[in-house]
């Protein structure tokens, strides 16, 4: 049982998955981003109602990059609904790397075929309702805010410049799909959103929460409101589960089996289904853009507290 858990035995489990830390890099083809520590780890386990436990420097803050995926799809699905955001990204994984650009042009129609991959998150975030970029940004943020409890939530702006100077790929992924109407209006002013969104920046406390939030099925731990409606906490859960850890997304669920998004930052978010959260921070990442140390310490929770869904 996890509510036998206590911050000893977590810092322990913490120590022992460090030493992994040597096996990975920091990325850095988002110039900001390769200033991270590669040795930091730090996990915050949120249990609801205020009741956590944590390891390491848990007030450090780092951006949450491919986890606002999880977060957009939430604002577009609750605009629009399943049926418009599915026709334009698929739900199926790709089993390529998050940025791969391949599958867009042997997938007929040309839509992205999910959207926790870069193009199906730009498709996602072009998608957003609101009348300006700040608006949309807002947007997002509310519900961050609501889903975190804490309003101070922004994004760093350091390091959306930094990947919006650098977003060559990306940029090429928008104009793709823009010729196959998959991506619409001005391509710069989505990729200003979508760097933006990338870029805010928040603690592991804060990422437990949120993973919190999506496995208590939409619902705020302390004043029980409905953030999100249940039917789309199941919709995120699913594709955290089948590519929420890129390409690794099927050796994860054999090894850890736990609803998970990570992020190039070398974030994890992962929603325990029934009310646990987990937010992890170990900028060292593998090959695949996930952290090394974070996905050793998963692994050693989920097989100690049965945390599997499977
Ligand atoms: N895997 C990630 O976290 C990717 C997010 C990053 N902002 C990018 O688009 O490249």
């Amino acid at each position: 049982m996890i509510d036998f858990l206590d911050d000893e035995i977590l810092n322990d489990m913490v120590l022992e998955a460090k030493k992994y830390t040597k096996y990975g890099v920091v990325a850095d083809y988002i110039p900001a981003l390769g200033e991270a520590n590669p040795e930091t780890l730090s996990i915050a386990i949120y249990r609801g109602n205020k009741n956590y436990v944590a390891a390491g420097n848990i007030r450090e803050k780092f951006t949450l990059q491919s986890i606002s995926k999880v977060i957009i799809l939430a604002v577009a699905l609750m605009d629009h609904g399943e049926e418009y955001v599915f026709s334009r990204v698929g739900m199926e994984p790709t089993g390529d790397p998050f940025n791969s650009i391949a599958k867009l042009e042997t997938n007929i129609p040309s839509k992205p075929l999910n959207p926790m991959i870069n193009a199906g998150a730009l498709a996602v975030t072009n998608m957003i309702i609101g009348e300006s970029t700040a608006e949309k940004l807002g947007r997002i943020l509310s519900l961050i805010h609501e889903m975190t409890g804490n309003t101070e939530i922004t994004y760093c702006e350091r390091v959306a410049k930094s990947e919006l100077e650098t977003a060559f790929l990306n940029r090429s992924l928008c104009y793709f799909m823009k010729q196959h109407g998959v991506v619409r209006g001005e391509v710069e002013e989505l990729l200003d959103l979508y760097t933006k969104q990338c870029a805010i920046e928040v603690d592991c406390y804060d990422l437990a929460k949120l993973g919190y939030v999506i496995a208590n099925e939409g619902k705020n731990p302390v004043t029980d409101r409905q953030i999100i409606p249940l039917h789309i906490t199941r919709i995120l859960k699913t594709f955290m589960v089948t590519c929420g850890m890129y390409n690794s997304s099927g050796e994860f669920a054999i090894k850890v089996g736990i609803p998970s998004k990570s992020g190039v930052s070398g974030s994890i978010m992962c929603s325990v289904p029934h009310g646990v959260g987990i937010g992890i921070y170990g900028p060292s990442l593998d090959d695949r853009g996930n952290s090394v140390a974070g996905m050793k310490l998963l692994e050693g929770l989920s097989s100690r507290y049965n945390l599997s869904i499977f």
